[in-house]
């Protein structure tokens, strides 16, 4: 007699199996493409034994950038157009992960889970919303059932609702993931992801758990992003090449930095929905400094980035900590070099070294998440909250 239905019993398989084969689907606020990471776990918790076995970012084009900005961190937006994005969303992610496979060749009947972030289009903390009665909130697209459906693939997704609703601000979620991939016992560690808004989880050497911090520390690459589009017409600041050939504005970057968010205790988070292009005219205004040349701006912007995350690792870890960087903000010497200037007594390298692929490393956290979703238990590390993350898609 079978006592399960064929969904449950799927998951009763998947969970019991000694090594599960699993893909994380991360699309950042920097919405530069979709980073793809198939991953072997072994096990699962603290013990989890992983391998990343294939990984890729698949560019998005103009066309799909310019119609998810129109729904992106904006307080109004055509509540047909969310609806439509949110379909589309999940069932093109769920096309460019059978491209991938065919790609590596591998089968998609071969693969356990995906583990899907889909796409942040806005990201409101009460401390951010400030409407007296509403809670934290966070909205993330790409439905799930169309990435089971269309790939065949049990999919794991909208990871940051129960973190919600357990009493967290939706992110980051960076914390679990760090903590299997990045501690050593004996040395403390700060790992920084720079992406459209740049994090951090600290790592203490005796792994004390209650020392382990994870936040959000400000803008990281999302205003160098925003403001080479607009006046150099470029996605990004490639290689510094615009950042080297201005000067910092000190009175614009000390305008930058008057923010009460900069002063709130961590953990917090934050987004585009502050860090924006108004941001950066408010802050121009005050300091006088409207009519800046351009290079200037994006010298400065690239500046604050930095000057943000030494400050953050100066007011709360401990000396002698070394750093590891990752994200796209990890390929901007200018953000780096001015980072490793601030910071001149910290080792700064990237996650390379320890040999974690710094491009990958948010897909990656996903299919972890994913991993513990399916064969896990709920963990308590430092700030996270004791919950197992994510809604289950079936494909069938
Ligand atoms: N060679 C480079 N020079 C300068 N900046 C770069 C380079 N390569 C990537 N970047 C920056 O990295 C960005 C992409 O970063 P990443 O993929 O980490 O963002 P994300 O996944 O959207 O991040 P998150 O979700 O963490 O906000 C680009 O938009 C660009 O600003
Ligand atoms: C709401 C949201 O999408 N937040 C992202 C964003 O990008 C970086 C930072 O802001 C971080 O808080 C988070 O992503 C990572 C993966 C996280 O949750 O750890």
């Amino acid at each position: 007699m079978q006592l399960l239905n064929k969904n449950l019993q799927q998951l009763v398989d998947i969970a019991q199996k000694p090594s599960r084969l699993g893909i994380g689907l991360m699309s950042g606020t920097s919405l530069d493409g979709l980073d793809i990471a198939l991953c072997k776990f072994t096990g699962n918790g603290l013990e989890t034994q992983f391998e990343l076995l294939n990984f890729t970012t698949v560019p998005y084009g103009d066309k799909f950038k310019d119609e998810v900005r129109t729904v992106f961190s904006k307080k109004q937006v055509e509540l047909e157009k969310v609806c439509l994005l949110n379909a589309y969303i999940g069932s093109y992610h769920a096309g460019l992960v059978l491209e991938a496979l065919g790609n590596w060749k591998v089968a998609a009947t071969d693969v356990d889970f995906i583990a899907s972030h889909g796409q942040t289009i806005y990201h409101a903390p009460q401390r951010l919303h400030k409407q007296d009665g509403y809670p934290n909130a966070t909205l993330q697209i790409g439905d799930g059932d169309h990435l089971a459906i269309k790939t065949g693939i049990l999919t794991i997704s909208d990871f940051r609702q129960k973190h919600v609703a357990a009493g967290g601000e939706g992110a980051p979620l960076a914390l679990y993931g760090d903590v299997i991939l990045g501690s050593k016992p004996g040395e403390d560690r700060i790992l920084v992801n720079i992406g459209g808004i740049s994090n951090l989880t600290y790592l203490p050497a005796d792994g004390d758990s209650d020392r382990i911090l994870c936040s959000d520390i400000g803008p990281g690459n999302t205003l160098i992003d925003t403001f080479s589009r607009k006046f150099f017409n470029k996605a990004f600041d490639e290689d510094s090449a615009i950042a080297n050939s201005g000067t910092v504005n000190e009175a614009l970057l000390n305008s930058l930095l008057k923010h009460p968010f900069f002063q709130e205790t961590p953990p917090k988070t934050t987004g585009p929905e502050l860090f924006n292009e108004e941001y950066v005219r408010a802050a121009q205004e005050r300091s006088g400094t409207s009519h800046i040349a351009h290079e200037d701006v994006i010298s400065t912007l690239s500046a604050f980035t930095a000057k943000a995350i030494a400050d953050f690792t100066r007011a709360y870890m401990p000396k002698g900590a070394k750093m590891f960087v990752s994200g796209g903000g990890a390929k901007n010497p200018f953000v780096v070099d001015y980072l490793k200037k601030r910071l001149y007594r910290t080792e700064i390298n990237d996650t390379e070294s320890l040999g974690i692929n710094p491009d990958a490393k948010e897909a990656i956290l996903f299919a972890l998440l994913g991993n513990e979703a399916l064969a896990g238990e709920p963990l308590s590390v430092g700030n996270n909250l004791s919950v197992l993350l994510g809604k289950f898609s079936f494909a069938s």
